[in-house]
């Protein structure tokens, strides 16, 4: 083939930016005719939640504010394919598009950085957490109750300024990111799954596509992760079900092991009071049946007084 061409969309934050470059690396790694000169072109694309930086996600209407102008971009045929971290990705995605790979996650724990202190359990009384996750203020407030937990957004390189300056005394960020950025250094400790449980896709990397874009498909097919894949599809698959926006503290976790996936879920109220867990278990062909199963188990567990709890809060 020649000629070939792809252009690929992403945010402009350096984690985005890394993100899309390996896509670019895997691409040509699986493909000669990409590896020629301007084959592959990464497209910065500004959008909402990049231009809105002061305020909580919550407030200014979710997750999909990171994808929209990435997702028109793509419907216009501007660009062919867009990077996404998954755990940013609503779970309906517009009409005509469609994420058939996803590359291999990275380790999806939450990792801790602090001035003082070693672990979640050795912080000193009081210290300030930033973080603008209710997933995690909730987990963080489960295991310590006594932490005020405030609001910070911004990216990587923001919220480790904010630790620095001592505006903070300590932060949650993915560790899958700060690898990304070359920053695991940066590290205190890293969460067990059992003490924080990760969002829904965190640590895996989508590529989203016009569902008619046979030479995407083809681009992409040999760079999907089958077990990333799988428990990707079972983690928002439960999302999905528990409708959760992110004004909902939801954590999920699906681990694959000889064909069983073993999916691990909670829901809880953001300042901790309550919470409620779900595991199940079965066939990685059932993967999107057992999240919607889990979701159902969270749903009944909580109860109707929960809902209208988190309506409140
Ligand atoms: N919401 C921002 C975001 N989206 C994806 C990641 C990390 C990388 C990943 O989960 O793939 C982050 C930063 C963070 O939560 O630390």
């Amino acid at each position: 083939m020649t000629g070939a061409r792809v252009r690929i969309g992403t945010r402009g934050s350096p984690l985005a930016l890394a993100q899309a470059h390996e896509l670019r690396d895997r691409l040509r790694a699986a493909h000669d005719a990409l590896r020629v000169a301007d084959a592959i072109e990464i497209r910065i694309i500004k959008t909402t939640g990049d231009k809105i930086q002061d305020r909580p996600l919550t407030e200014i209407g979710g997750k999909g504010l990171f994808t929209k102008e990435i997702e028109e971009a793509l419907i216009d045929r501007q660009i062919d394919m867009a990077v996404h971290s998954m755990k940013d990705v609503e779970t309906r995605l517009p009409e005509g598009l469609e994420i058939p790979t996803l590359l291999e996650r990275e380790d999806p724990r939450d990792a801790l950085i602090a001035r003082e202190g070693s672990s979640l359990a050795t912080l000193p009384k009081g210290t300030v957490v930033g973080s603008a996750s209710l997933r995690r203020k909730a987990q963080i407030l489960l295991h310590r109750p006594d932490l005020p937990v405030v609001n910070l957004r911004g990216n990587v390189g923001t919220r480790l300024q904010k630790l620095a300056e001592g505006k903070i005394g300590a932060t949650l960020l993915a560790l899958a990111g700060l690898r990304r950025l070359g920053m695991e250094d940066k590290v205190t400790a890293l969460l067990s799954t059992d003490e924080m449980l990760p969002a829904p896709g965190q640590g895996a990397i989508g590529i989203e596509i016009r569902s008619d874009d046979e030479e995407a498909r083809h681009w992409l097919a040999p760079l999907d992760h089958r077990a990333t894949h799988i428990a990707v599809t079972a983690e928002r698959a439960l999302l999905a079900t528990l409708d959760g926006s992110c004004r909902t503290p939801i954590a999920a976790l699906a681990e694959i092991s000889h064909d069983r996936l073993s999916l691990r879920a909670l829901i809880a109220l953001p300042d901790g009071s309550q919470h409620h867990r779900e595991t199940v278990e079965g066939p990685v062909a059932q993967a999107a049946q057992l999240g919607r199963k889990a979701g159902e188990a969270l749903r009944s567990k909580a109860g109707a007084a929960f809902f209208a709890r988190l309506q409140e809060a």
